[in-house]
């Protein structure tokens, strides 16, 4: 809210997405718009389609009809790496950090990875890799743990590292599916306020069961509800929703 859009960000736009596995429709006819640098949070019950709409937005599952445009590009024309390289990173609920490394060395990986050797030496000689980790450490309340084992982090310490190894790919849209599923409720209120702090400068989407969680981020909510959109507002209003409150919260 106080963050401004970032300047030239791109909005996400799918237009009548379907997804159909053996005639069951996961996805069914949805429409949805995230505007640049919006914190948007997806709820629904089981089964509505909530990882089958992340699916098709990075390139693992290709729509069966329907357009989705990040800006002025057509994703279902791109595959799972061309997605990630324009800018679209997604974390997934189990975190795949290396235990066996550094919290340091776990975000200098993710830095490396996709830049090449050229890239990684100009970055190590001019010491704006360290500057960029440490910063992305700060924001992510880690840094006074950088030297630490990531094997030895709390569970809520490992989703953040994995969510600062992301944001070293300098994302412009994050997706993160079930960020605080098994955290304690200081490390959720944490995050929430984590992902509030990293939206503005990036999108971000969240798809989450815990209303609590949801309520802190206080933003936009999304209801899906077999493969659609059910409600859309703030979470007082899908709260009081009566559709939502038969399908999914009065369940
Ligand atoms: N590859 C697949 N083949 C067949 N059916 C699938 C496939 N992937 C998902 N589905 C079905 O599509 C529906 C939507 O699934 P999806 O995982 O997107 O829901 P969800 O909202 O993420 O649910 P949850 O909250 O349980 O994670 C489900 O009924 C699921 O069984």
């Amino acid at each position: 809210m106080s963050n401004k859009p970032p300047k030239g960000g791109r909005r996400l736009y799918l237009d009548g997405v379907s997804v159909v596995f053996d005639g069951f429709r996961a996805l069914n006819n949805l429409s949805l718009i995230v505007e640049p640098g919006e914190l948007r949070s997806v709820i629904g019950p089981n089964g509505a389609g909530k990882t089958t709409m992340m699916d098709v937005i990075t390139g693992k599952t290709r729509p069966t009809a329907g357009t989705i445009n990040f800006g002025e590009v057509d994703l279902t024309r791109l595959d799972e790496a061309a997605i990630a390289n324009l800018g679209i990173g997604r974390k997934f609920q189990k975190p795949t950090v290396f235990d066996a490394l550094t919290v340091f060395e776990n975000m200098e990986l993710a830095l490396k990875a996709p830049r090449g050797p050229l890239a990684c030496l100009r970055w190590a000689l001019t010491g704006e890799a360290k500057t960029r980790i440490d910063s992305t450490l700060e924001e992510t309340g880690l840094l006074d743990r950088a030297q630490d084992l990531a094997g030895i982090l709390s569970h809520g310490q490992r989703q953040w590292l994995e969510i600062g190894m992301l944001l070293m790919q300098d994302p412009e849209l994050l997706l993160v599916d079930e960020p605080v599923a098994g955290m304690t409720d200081a490390e959720t209120e944490q995050t929430a306020s984590l992902l509030v702090r990293i939206a503005g400068k990036r999108s971000v989407v969240v798809v989450e069961h815990d209303l609590e969680f949801v309520r802190a981020l206080g933003r936009r909510v999304t209801v899906l509800h077999e493969g659609s959109v059910l409600s859309e507002g703030s979470i007082d209003h899908v709260q009081n929703d009566q559709r939502v409150i038969e399908v999914y919260l009065g369940r």
